[in-house]
């Protein structure tokens, strides 16, 4: 029964650790990202429409984005817990997700931030641009990203932090040793793995 978000800027390593942290805890990593990507990969409906949004490292439109992380947090898999990576995004996204939780009584557990610098950040994504040529990965889309993100979702965080459920983890350094920070913060507020 954990249910998480993990935030952070572009390039925080959110993915590689959402799946970490998902498998430790034995539940669903959701990440808007993948699911607009697959959407767009597939020229959806959904993807049509919104692939010019995400290719110029733009937010896709809260009702939109909303209407999606609904009907996935409604699926059987996610209704005892989920680590949710890349929403709520914009302060509008946070209300939906508490309207979400209200109807069944669930609450979130802990937000888990990713600490990164950003022209450190700027480096990965540019690596990650030359080995998997994600198509919002170019500097320039990068540092539009980064505004978007200053502009949007620090207000996101803010709002959590208010609610006492932010926990700051160093993202920079090995894989590895970012994943052990994280269980170790979690796990110093009492969440751990239930066995
Ligand atoms: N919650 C969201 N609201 C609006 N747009 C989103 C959201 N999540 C993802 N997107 C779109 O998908 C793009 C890629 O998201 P993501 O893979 O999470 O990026 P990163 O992990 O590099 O920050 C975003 O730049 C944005 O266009
Ligand atoms: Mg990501």
């Amino acid at each position: 029964m954990t249910r998480l978000l993990i935030v952070g800027p572009p390039g925080a390593g959110k993915g590689t650790q959402a799946a970490i942290i998902a498998d430790t805890f034995g539940i669903p990593a959701i990440s808007t990202g993948d699911i607009f990507r697959a959407n767009i990969k597939e020229e959806t409906e959904l993807g049509l429409k919104i692939q010019e949004i995400v290719s110029s490292g733009g937010y896709v439109p809260d009702s939109l984005t909303n209407e999606i992380v609904r009907d996935r947090l409604q699926q059987q898999d996610a209704v005892d817990g989920f680590l949710l990576d890349g929403y709520p995004r914009t302060v509008d996204q946070v209300s939906e997700l508490d309207s979400i939780l209200a109807e069944t009584g669930a609450e979130l557990d802990a937000v888990v931030r990713l600490v990164a610098d950003p022209d450190e950040v700027v480096a990965r994504l540019l690596k990650r641009a030359s080995e998997q040529g994600r198509a919002d990965d170019t500097e320039e889309v990068i540092r539009h990203r980064q505004d978007v993100y200053l502009d949007q979702t620090e207000p996101v965080i803010a709002a959590y932090a208010e609610r006492g459920l932010v926990v700051d983890v160093d993202g920079l350094g090995a894989v590895d040793d970012v994943a052990a920070r994280v269980r170790d913060a979690l796990a110093a507020r009492g969440i751990t793995v239930a066995v």
